[in-house]
């Protein structure tokens, strides 16, 4: 990780479920226990200070995100460097992010298209962007990725938001952010998170693996929020908005994490918190050897109940945002919850089979999320 790096002291979680904020409603028992470093990314956003958590300091982000949208900031400072580009190409642009789109997540593409054309337009380039850079990392090429190749594309995102893209997809999102206050931050959080992801393959506790979970998902929320917008008779605040599309990027993530684990473990790689296996009786061997014991079913038992309370604090927000932004969000999220309750029908066999929701469930949800999205009706 490039820059300067800050020592702090991140807490211990006595309570393995907690889910390490107080803006969940609670904070318990943290002690100091040991001294990890802190992005440099997150440094240079949260200033030089020490945080008793990485969950603190990406509040700290979800903060600036919240207050920029809240005075409706524009980027515009910038675009007297840029290029105009004429209308034929933008629109050809947003045409091509719209095929990748509809190409790597049907339903989801399905739901932009409720959008207004200007907002679905945005969210495709926002997409594409984000499938990108997750490529360079999980792509065919990703064993040749090195951090000098993120250090590239991370000077391509600052170019495109200068109004200088390289390509068409670029194109597309360089035009969004002159007409959305969607901030940079967010996009260099998740190369962040790629940086990290090359050399990093265990997570000591839940915080640090929380920092991951922000950087690479947590990211997603922030940016799609300014896009999606906030619905004018809201009476939310607008943190509170930010913390729940915070909280939607995070347990996607960990459902990814769970229903991944054993495709991990072949690569030598665990994203669990390593001192809640302790807990829970079981080593990094146990995890190479894929065996379903009854330890294993309590120490996913209890991962998949927090995933739950981070997709239930997200739930809140959904109904916030702008009615026609609802329908997308709220089906991506129940179809991927519903992967929970598949790794629990495979009696939490996460190791050897797949979890996955069926074609007919998929087709279910989005009736369902209509429905909720347009009538507000929120789960129990
Ligand atoms: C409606 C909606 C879901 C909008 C988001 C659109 C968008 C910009 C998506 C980008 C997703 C993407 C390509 C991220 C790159 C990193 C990555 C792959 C993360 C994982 C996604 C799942 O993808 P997949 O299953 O293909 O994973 P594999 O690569 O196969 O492992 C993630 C798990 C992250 C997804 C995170 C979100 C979709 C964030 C959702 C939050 C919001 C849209 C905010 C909603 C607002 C409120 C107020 C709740
Ligand atoms: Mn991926």
């Amino acid at each position: 990780m490039s820059g300067s790096v800050l020592w702090l002291a991140s807490p211990v979680h006595t309570k393995a479920l907690a889910i390490p904020s107080s803006r969940w409603g609670r904070r318990s028992n943290c002690r100091i226990s040991s001294s990890v470093s802190v992005s440099a990314t997150l440094v240079a956003t949260a200033g030089p200070r020490s945080y008793e958590s990485y969950e603190a300091m990406v509040y700290e982000v979800v903060l600036k995100q919240a207050a920029l949208t809240r005075k409706e900031r524009t980027n515009r400072g910038v675009l007297d460097e840029s290029v105009p580009l004429s209308w034929d190409l933008l629109s050809d642009a947003y045409e091509r992010c719209g095929e990748v789109c509809a190409e790597y997540a049907k339903t989801f593409y399905l739901g932009t298209l409720l959008m207004t054309p200007e907002r679905r337009k945005a969210i495709w380039a926002i997409y594409v962007w984000c499938r990108r850079t997750d490529e360079l990392v999980d792509g065919p090429n990703a064993s040749h990725i090195t951090p000098t190749a993120l250090d590239r594309w991370e000077k391509r995102l600052d170019d495109l938001f200068k109004g200088r893209p390289y390509d068409m997809y670029d194109a597309a999102l360089s035009d969004t952010i002159t007409k959305f206050p969607v901030d940079i931050q967010p996009f260099k959080d998740m190369i962040e998170g790629m940086r990290l992801d090359l050399k990093k393959s265990r997570y000591q506790n839940f915080d640090e693996l929380y920092l991951y979970c922000y950087y690479v998902a947590g990211t997603v929320g922030l940016m799609s929020v300014p896009v999606m917008g906030i619905a004018p008779d809201s009476k939310a605040s607008t943190e509170s908005v930010y913390n729940a599309a915070l909280a939607l990027g995070i347990a996607n993530q960990l459902t990814n994490i769970l229903r991944d684990v054993g495709e991990d473990a072949r690569r030598g790689r665990i994203y669990l918190p390593l001192d809640e296996l302790a807990q829970a009786g079981l080593t990094e061997d146990d995890i190479f050897a894929g065996k379903v014991t009854d330890k294993w079913r309590n120490f996913i038992k209890d991962q998949i109940k927090r995933t739950r309370m981070f997709y239930d604090a997200a739930e809140q927000g959904i109904f916030e945002l702008n009615p026609q932004s609802r329908w997308p969000v709220l089906a991506s999220s129940l179809l991927y919850r519903q992967i929970l309750d598949s790794i629990e029908a495979n009696d939490y066999n996460n190791f050897t089979k797949r979890a996955y929701v069926s074609k007919a469930k998929k087709l279910l949800s989005l009736p369902v999320a209509y429905a909720k999205a347009t009538l507000g009706i929120k789960s129990s």
